[in-house]
């Protein structure tokens, strides 16, 4: 279902904790997964079951395959050379993996925020226009509302609403990777990807961009790569733990009990900060 209504404007510091999920049932289905680049394969054996309207973190260490996963799941991973998944990925009845899917359509439905935020060297307003335009949204009255509803949802609004056509490349740093986010959610996604979107921000641009998550629980289903643990532990409701076994990622552990209760020995020395 579309989410139509804007988030409250953010407040700092008021994240609420994440536990346990709130509609605990599955929205992607993931089975025996595996990712190879080339000769070499990552990732093995990852089965997992991602919630429906909950932000699940995926925390492990560097080189596990956590991006290499996420990538599966609105098949960025078709565009990294080399790359070959393998296994059952299954997204509301549909085949992930299906060569003939709609890619446009599905990245519409999953969207995706980098690492770096990487807005258009646009104005503010075409940064969230093109990809209205690029799917179809042809009624200028339409896409206008729609960009002032995601400016809202990211608690951009009345930081820019005066300066739509000013360049998206003279916002902050935290400004930009609020407006990636809002240049996913003005399609209406289901689901949003993303992958460590607070390290490049600094510890204030982090905190709101941290609340701006918090706050699309329940309306979307939010998965997220995160180094940082106690990131993780304020915002997720589910987790999944990966980690090296040879130089193979694997999937160790995931559900809702992972950061008051693991279960796994190599879990518990991970969030400890004894291994990794
Ligand atoms: N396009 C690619 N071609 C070849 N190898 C790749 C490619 N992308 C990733 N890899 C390799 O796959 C392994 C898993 O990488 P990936 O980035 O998925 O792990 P990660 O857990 O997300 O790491 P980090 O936390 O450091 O980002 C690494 O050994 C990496 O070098």
């Amino acid at each position: 279902m579309p989410p139509e209504a804007p988030v409250p404007a953010h407040t700092l510091g008021q994240v609420q904790l994440g536990r346990p999920c709130c509609r605990p049932e599955t929205l992607i289905e993931v089975r025996e997964l595996a990712v190879a680049y080339g000769p070499r394969t990552v990732l093995a054996g990852v089965s997992l079951d991602i919630p429906r309207g909950c932000i699940t973190a995926l925390i492990g260490p560097s080189g596990c395959g956590k991006t290499s996963f996420l990538g599966t799941l609105n098949r960025m991973s078709d565009i990294s050379p080399g790359a070959r998944v393998s296994g059952r990925l299954r997204f509301d009845g549909l085949d992930l993996l299906d060569p003939a899917l709609d890619l446009m359509a599905l990245r519409r439905r999953i969207g995706m925020v980098f690492q770096r935020p990487n807005p258009f060297p646009l104005s503010i307003r075409r940064n969230l226009d093109l990809p209205l335009r690029e799917h179809g949204v042809a009624d200028r009255g339409e896409r206008e509302a729609r960009i002032e509803t995601a400016l809202r949802d990211v608690g951009l609004w009345d930081e820019v609403a005066g300066r739509l056509d000013a360049p998206a490349l003279g916002l902050s740093g935290g400004q930009q990777q609020r407006l990636c986010v809002a240049r996913a959610l003005v399609l209406r996604p289901e689901v949003l990807l993303m992958d460590e979107p607070c390290s490049a921000l600094d510890p204030l641009a982090s905190a709101v961009v941290e609340d701006l998550i918090v706050r699309l629980r329940g309306r979307y289903t939010v998965v997220i790569v995160t180094h940082n643990l106690a990131q993780a532990r304020r915002i997720a409701n589910y987790a999944a733990f990966f980690w090296l076994q040879g130089q193979v990622g694997q999937l160790v552990e995931q559900g809702s009990h992972l950061f008051e209760a693991p279960e796994h020995a190599l879990t518990a020395a991970y969030l400890s900060g004894a291994r990794g």
